[in-house]
C-alpha cells in the first residue's frame, strides 16, 4: 500500500486539461477518473513505458480514500510499487483530492498450478467481457515442471489476421507449430519482435495452442514467469528439478524477453536455450526489439538469439485493423448476440485508432460496455467519445537509425560513412549531431545504443549532440525548420 507523501513532491506537472478526456457514455464516475488517470500517465511517461507497466493495471475499487488496483503478476506489482507508486498516487490525487492511498494487489491467477495440466479459467472475451473457457492450457507434462503462463483462448491462429506487416512471422510461426517431433528443426530459435501491441503474444500463444493439440510438450512462459520460477526454485532448493523440467520439453516459448533481468536468471536462460537448441528442440522468443538492442543481455546470449530466424512484425495496416475489429465483433456476438457495430463505425475506428491491436480491443470494449449498460445502439457519436483518448497525437511510424543517418546525410550532402567516421570537420560534425538528435527523439533507443550505431561513440557524445542541437534550434529558426522537415521526411 502506498500513502501520500508529505506535501511538496510534485508529480503532477505537465498535466493535460481535464476537459480533453471524456469517459464514454455508460461509464461510472470512477471509470471516468480511471480513464483520465491512465491518459495522464500515458502522456507523462510516454507510450512505451505506459504499455510496458500500466497496460495490465486494472481499477478494482475506490473506498474511503483508498484506490485499489490489480495486476496479474507479483513482478508487476513490485515494479509498480517501487518505481511508480508516488506518481500513480499523485495522478489519482489530481483527479480526486480525497484519495489518500493506493493499494496494488495481484489478481487471482488465471491458471491454477496443477499436477499435470492447468485449466484456463475465466478469460476476457474479445471485448472485455469475461467468459469461461474449458480449453486446456499447454504446460510441460512432468509433475515437477513449472506451470505455464496463462493462455488466452482467443489467441489462436484462426483469429490472427495476416497482412504485409506480419506475413513472414505468421508463416514461420505456422511452420514451427505444424512441425512434427521427428521433423528437422528449421529455424531455431525463432525470434519475433515488434512494437507494442502488434500481435507477438497472440502469435506465440497460437503456436502454444497448436502444439498442445499434438503429442509434443510445450511450455509458454513470460520472461517474468521464467524469472520467478527460477528464483523460487533457487529459494526452495529445487533449482535442479526446475532446470531439468525445462530441458525436458519439446518446445519452449518465452514472451516479453526484454523483461528478463538478473545475471543468474539470464545465465540460466542461456543454458536452457543452448541445451534445447543443441538437442534439436524448438525455442521461440518474442520481444519488443531485435536481439542486438537487448542491451541488458549478455553478448553471448544475444548472439545466440540472433543466430536463428529473427523476424520483425510491422505496424498493422488499416485493412488488417478493420479485419481485427470485425473478428472481435463476431467473437463478442457469440456471447452478446444483441451487440452490433455498423460498418461505417468500424471503418471510423480502423482509421482513427492506428496505434496497436490492444487499443482496437479497448475501443470495442467501450462500445460493448455502452451497448450492455444502456441497451442503446452504437452510434457514431458514442464511437467518437469512446476512441477519443486512444487517438495518439504522434502516431509515429517506427523510425530506424539507419534511415535517419541516410536521410540526414543526403540532406546535407555528406556521405553516411563520413558521418560514422571520426572526422571532425564542421560540414560533418553538424549533420552528425542532428542525426544523433533525431535518433534520440524519433526512436526509443538509449544513448549508449545510439553512440554504438554512430561509429562506436560514447553515450556522453550523443548527449552532448542532443543538447547542442536543442539549444541551437531554440535560437536558430532556420535550423529548427530544417529539423522539422527532416522529421517529416522520416515520420510521414
Ligand atoms: N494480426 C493480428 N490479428 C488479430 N489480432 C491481432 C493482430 N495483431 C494484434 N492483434 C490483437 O491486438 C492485441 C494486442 O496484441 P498482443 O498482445 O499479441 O501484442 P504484443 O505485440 O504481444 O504486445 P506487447 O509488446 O505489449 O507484449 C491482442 O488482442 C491481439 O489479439
Amino acid at each position: 500500500m502506498f500513502k501520500a507523501p508529505e506535501p511538496g513532491s510534485d508529480f503532477t506537472s505537465n498535466l493535460i486539461p481535464q476537459a480533453e478526456v471524456t469517459a464514454p457514455a455508460g461509464a461510472s464516475v470512477a471509470d471516468g477518473r480511471w480513464l483520465r488517470v491512465k491518459q495522464r500517465l500515458r502522456a507523462e511517461l510516454g507510450e512505451d513505458i505506459f504499455a510496458s507497466w500500466f497496460a495490465r493495471l486494472d481499477l478494482d475499487s475506490i473506498t474511503l480514500g483508498t484506490v485499489r488496483m490489480s495486476v496479474p503478476t507479483r513482478f508487476l506489482k513490485s515494479w509498480l510499487q517501487s518505481h511508480y507508486a508516488e506518481r500513480v498516487l499523485a495522478t489519482w490525487q489530481s483527479e480526486d483530492e480525497t484519495i489518500k492511498q493506493i493499494d496494488i494487489v495481484v489478481r487471482s491467477p488465471v491458471i491454477r498450478p496443477a499436477i499435470a495440466k492447468a485449466r484456463v479459467a475465466e478469460q476476457p472475451a474479445a471485448t472485455g467481457e469475461r467468459r469461461s473457457a474449458t480449453t486446456t492450457a499447454p504446460t510441460a507434462a512432468s509433475g515437477d515442471a513449472p506451470t505455464g503462463s496463462p493462455l488466452d483462448p482467443r489467441f489462436v491462429f484462426e483469429n490472427f489476421l495476416v497482412g504485409r506487416a506480419n506475413t513472414l512471422a505468421h508463416a514461420a510461426a505456422k511452420q514451427v507449430a505444424q512441425a512434427r517431433r521427428q521433423d528437422a528443426v528449421l529455424f531455431n530459435p525463432l525470434y519475433i519482435h515488434s512494437g507494442v501491441g502488434l500481435g507477438k503474444t497472440h502469435l506465440l500463444q497460437a503456436i502454444a495452442w497448436a502444439i498442445s493439440a499434438q503429442d509434443r510438450k510445450v511450455l509458454y512462459l513470460t520472461a517474468e514467469k521464467f524469472m520467478y520460477g527460477f528464483v523460487s526454485a533457487l529459494k526452495t532448493q529445487t533449482a535442479l528439478a526446475f532446470k531439468e523440467a525445462l530441458r525436458g520439453i519439446d518446445v519452449l516459448i518465452i514472451d516479453d524477453l526484454q523483461f528478463l533481468q538478473g545475471k543468474s536468471t539470464q545465465v540460466e536462460f542461456g543454458h536452457t536455450l543452448n541445451a534445447l537448441v543443441d538437442s534439436g528442440r524448438q525455442v521461440i522468443v518474442a520481444a519488443d526489439r531485435p536481439p542486438s538492442d537487448l542491451e541488458s543481455l549478455d553478448d553471448r546470449l544475444r548472439s545466440r538469439l540472433a543466430g536463428g530466424l529473427v523476424v520483425e512484425m510491422g505496424a498493422l495496416s488499416e485493412e488488417i485493423r478493420l479485419e481485427i475489429l470485425k473478428n472481435r465483433v463476431n467473437l463478442a456476438r457469440t456471447h452478446h448476440p444483441g451487440f452490433d457495430v455498423p460498418a461505417p463505425i468500424l471503418t471510423f475506428i480502423a482509421e482513427t485508432v492506428t496505434h496497436n491491436g490492444r487499443d482496437l480491443d479497448g475501443a470495442l470494449n467501450r462500445l460493448l460496455a455502452h451497448s450492455k449498460l444502456t441497451g442503446g445502439p452504437v452510434t457514431m457519436d458514442i464511437a467518437e467519445l469512446a476512441v477519443r483518448d486512444l487517438i495518439r497525437p504522434q502516431d509515429m511510424k517506427r523510425v530506424k537509425i539507419e534511415d535517419i543517418q541516410r536521410t540526414v546525410a543526403r540532406h546535407f550532402n555528406v556521405s553516411r560513412s563520413d558521418m560514422l567516421s571520426s572526422r571532425r570537420t564542421a560540414n560533418v560534425v553538424r549533420p552528425r549531431q542532428i542525426a544523433m538528435y533525431l535518433a534520440k527523439t524519433l526512436t526509443l533507443r538509449s544513448l549508449p545504443e545510439i553512440g554504438r550505431r554512430f561509429g562506436g561513440r560514447d553515450h556522453t557524445t550523443v548527449l552532448h549532440a542532443v543538447r547542442k542541437i536543442e539549444s541551437l534550434a531554440d535560437r536558430d529558426r532556420t535550423l529548427a525548420e530544417e529539423i522539422e522537415i527532416l522529421k517529416r521526411m522520416l515520420v510521414e
